[in-house]
């Protein structure tokens, strides 16, 4: 039928597009809505998202819309994948569009801007408590998951029926396995700090330090991730899984990251702004920091990584300077605190 779907992407940049091509590739009936209508009519033209994922063909199954009202209408599972400093935004525009039977997972990582708050707040406090959520969370670089590589991702979300029909929709043998987790604080919040971890690896390597300082930033960007999980009630083990340890390596040690490559700008002498054009797509990890920062101090949790990241970009420190303060904090027990 023309206007039903088994699915509703919100977002049409690269992670929404893939996570589309995905589904549909599954032989799920897919519409991706974007906000910009020329964007969706070249989706549709060129039969491939040139902008963001270049040469790689959509399926039959993926339908460009550039109509909230219809991508709403067609589907009671909508995975939202916008940036989150508007994901308030668009869940506030779509509310009054949703099906009664709507249920919204996100696959956006970040904290809410200036509260820093986890989007689970956000989306209780823009559409109440009736909607069934979940978030997906883990290592999956847009393009290599588009690519149809193989690729692993956690699940977690607050009503079992959901999340096991969204493992029904994602799971595929070949290029997507799907972890069901129990953990929907934790794998919000994983994939929100381990940007800001990303960005302080890439200043490692920006300024001439090698794999001994980045994999120590991985290691204590772990901890103290754990920490402040643990400060809002998540599940310490969760971050040793796909949403934890599994993003921090992918991002910290590979240049398909854009907030890896951010902070390797940065470590190099590129200013803030200069760093993000040059990217060109969402750098997650730059708000985020002042984010997770906020978070931090306000449970009193110590996150000497994070603190010297948002030092570099909101405080004008030196990328070196940093470093030097972080090498040269008290000695310290590695398993206590
Ligand atoms: N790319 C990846 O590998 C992964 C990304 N993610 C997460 O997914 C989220 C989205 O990132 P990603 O797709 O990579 O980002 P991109 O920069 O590739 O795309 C962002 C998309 O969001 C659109 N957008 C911006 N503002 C709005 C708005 N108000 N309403 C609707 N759409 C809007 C942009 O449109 P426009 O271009 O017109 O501004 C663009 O199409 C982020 O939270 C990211 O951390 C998670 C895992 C992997
Ligand atoms: O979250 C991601 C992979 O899991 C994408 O990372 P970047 O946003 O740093 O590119």
């Amino acid at each position: 039928m023309e206007n039903t779907a088994d699915i509703t992407v919100l977002g049409a940049g690269s992670y929404g597009t893939a996570l589309a091509i995905s589904l549909a590739s599954n032989g799920h009936r897919t519409l991706l809505w974007g906000h910009e209508p020329e964007h969706i009519e070249n989706l549709k033209n060129d039969k491939s998202n040139q902008e963001f994922l270049p040469g790689i063909p959509l399926p039959d199954l993926l339908i460009p819309e550039a109509d909230l009202a219809t991508a709403l209408a067609a589907s009671n599972n909508i995975l939202v994948v916008v940036p989150s400093h508007v994901f308030g935004m668009v869940l506030a525009q779509a509310k009054p569009l949703l099906r009664e039977d709507a249920r919204i997972v996100w696959a956006t990582k970040g904290l809410e801007p200036e509260t820093g708050r986890l989007l689970q707040d956000v989306a209780r406090e823009v559409l109440g408590d009736d909607f069934p959520l979940a978030v997906l969370s883990g290592p999956t670089f847009a393009k290599e998951l588009a690519a149809g590589m193989p690729t692993a991702i956690a699940i977690a979300g607050t009503d079992p029926e959901f999340t096991e029909d969204l493992v029904e929709l994602l799971h595929s043998p070949k290029r997507l396995r799907v972890y069901a987790n129990n953990d929907f604080t934790g794998l919000q919040l994983g994939g929100a700090v381990k940007n800001v971890i990303a960005i302080g690896a890439g200043l490692s390597d920006g300024i001439g330090f090698g794999a001994n300082a980045r994999t120590a930033l991985i290691t204590r960007g772990l901890v103290e991730l754990t920490r402040l999980g643990e400060a809002i009630g998540a599940q310490a083990s969760t971050f040793m899984g796909m949403a934890g340890l599994g993003d921090l390596v992918l991002t910290c040690t590979d240049n398909q990251s854009r907030n890896r490559r951010f902070g390797l700008a940065l470590g190099k002498g590129c200013g803030v702004e200069a760093a993000q054009k040059e990217i060109g797509q969402v750098v997650e990890g730059y708000r985020n920091t002042k984010e997770v920062y906020t978070l931090a101090k306000r449970l009193g949790v110590e996150m000497p990584i994070t603190e010297q990241v948002y030092q570099v970009l909101y405080q004008g420190k030196a990328p070196h300077d940093a470093a030097k303060e972080l090498l040269s904090r008290d000695k310290k027990s590695e398993t206590q605190g």
